[in-house]
């Protein structure tokens, strides 16, 4: 963690990185599954599995409404759809592997951006 790094995990630099991060995610072509909220009427079992569902849209209205003290607590949103994602979908499956896809992109990406 680098003095730069530092600087970034605090208020104003930290949240200009959520945007940065938050509209590289939107645009991937494996978020089709996490760009709105899980249906959980289409859904059967999510809403009882899955304690705090999480999304994009979700995450874009909280940044929007100032919910984010800073990249930490975006991270742990963002984190949120991943671990989600694997509790109620197969490894093996088509929003599994995307899931674990974006969750390999976002990783590599704010590292890069704080490293
Ligand atoms: C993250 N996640 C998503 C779903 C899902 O079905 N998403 C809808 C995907 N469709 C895309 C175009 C219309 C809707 C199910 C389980 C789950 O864990």
């Amino acid at each position: 963690c680098t003095k730069k790094a530092k600087m970034a995990k605090d208020n104003t630099n930290g949240l200009a990185m959520c945007r940065v991060l938050l509209a590289e995610l939107e645009a991937h072509q494996d978020a089709w599954p996490f760009l709105t909220p899980v249906n959980h009427k289409a859904v059967p079992g999510y809403r009882k599995v899955i304690k705090k569902p999480m999304d994009f849209s979700t995450i874009r209205e909280k940044l929007a409404n100032n919910q984010y003290l800073n990249l930490e607590t975006f991270i742990i949103d963002v984190n949120l759809v991943f671990d989600n994602c694997e509790k109620f979908n197969e490894d093996d499956s088509e929003i599994g592997r995307a899931g674990h896809n974006m969750r390999r992109f976002f990783d590599e990406r704010w590292t890069e951006l704080l490293m």
